[in-house]
């Protein structure tokens, strides 16, 4: 039987190239992302992962090749094709990054009703009359408000409305930017790192968000990830690079043990990387849950 992946693409990235000058950063890339799968880019720094990321989103047009976004209406966007804003807003792409983006002065509630100017210009029709009076502006407001409302109960911050986003924790912070990407409704929900910074308690939060986004609002999740808890315990889908190119693809436990992957995280011979990867692996996962909760707090 064909993978999820495979079978009902919500994405297809079809040998796509980048070049900065001399350097290939990704090197005739193919890959699919299951349409409510979550699957996870891995790789050694310096893999590429983060250029593809701009890729897919606009931010960087590669150099050959083709990246397709497939809406489950039969609707195809040629991502390369268009603008950054248009593939947020039509082919219904969302993203966070490395670095926290939130805009730290407004309140939590606020930046979830930024996240929607899309749904409330177009309601104002585009007017200051039309955000002054009218009433399908209204119902879109208080629409969007609802929506806010609904993220907030769901990442555990409604109790903290109010409050400047800049002042939440780090975990926190990194909920709200998830939160933040969701409210423009996309169907694939692209991460950078989600879990860079986290204690073992917040990471576990993380999981368990990223897990209820697949089953709730049933949209494909992309993480790049350098935590193996996390991309072992919750996707479904792995895809591993190395200097820009596919060196496995499969489940969780197919990667893990595959020479390949192996020999690209540690530079080891391919008979002594399955034993290896499997220790390694166990190992990570047993030192990151007994880990001592980090201290959290604004950085
Ligand atoms: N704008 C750019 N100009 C020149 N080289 C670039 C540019 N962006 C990325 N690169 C290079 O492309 C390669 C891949 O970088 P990329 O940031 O995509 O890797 P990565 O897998 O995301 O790494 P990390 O895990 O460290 O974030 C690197 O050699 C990087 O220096």
């Amino acid at each position: 039987m064909a993978n999820t992946w495979q079978a009902d693409p919500v994405l297809s990235v079809e040998h796509i190239t980048m070049r900065f000058g001399g350097l290939v950063a990704i090197d005739d890339l193919s890959f699919n992302v299951g349409r409510h799968d979550i699957t996870a880019l891995i790789g050694p720094n310096g893999a590429g992962k983060t250029t593809v990321f701009n890729c897919l989103t606009g931010f960087y047009k590669p150099t050959e090749g083709m990246i397709v976004m497939r809406h489950e209406d039969g609707k195809n966007f040629i991502l390369e094709r268009m603008d950054d804003f248009r593939i947020s807003q039509f082919a219904k792409v969302a993203r966070t990054f490395q670095n926290i983006r939130l805009f730290a002065g407004m309140t939590v509630l606020e930046n979830l009703v930024v996240a929607q100017h899309n749904t409330l210009m177009k309601a104002s029709g585009y007017t200051v009359a039309g955000i002054l009076g009218s009433r399908s502006y209204k119902r879109a407001e208080k629409a969007a408000v609802e929506k806010a409302t609904y993220w907030l109960e769901k990442i555990h911050l409604i109790d903290r409305a109010d409050d400047p986003a800049g002042d939440l924790p780090y975990g926190a912070q990194r909920r709200l930017e998830i939160a933040r990407a969701m409210c423009t409704e996309p169907k694939l929900l692209c991460l950078d790192e989600p879990a860079a910074g986290l204690n073992p308690r917040e990471s576990d939060d993380l999981n368990k968000l990223l897990l209820s986004i697949r089953q709730d609002e049933g949209i494909g999740i992309l993480l790049i990830e350098h935590d193996m808890k996390v991309v072992m315990e919750i996707s479904d889908h792995v895809v591993v690079l190395d200097y820009g190119q596919k060196i496995a693809d499969g489940t969780p436990a197919e990667v893990k043990i595959d020479p390949a992957v192996i020999r690209a995280y540690l530079g080891v011979d391919e008979e002594e990387a399955p034993p290896i990867a499997e220790k390694l692996i166990t190992e990570a996962i047993a030192r990151a849950e007994n880990e001592p909760p980090a201290q959290q707090g604004g950085r």
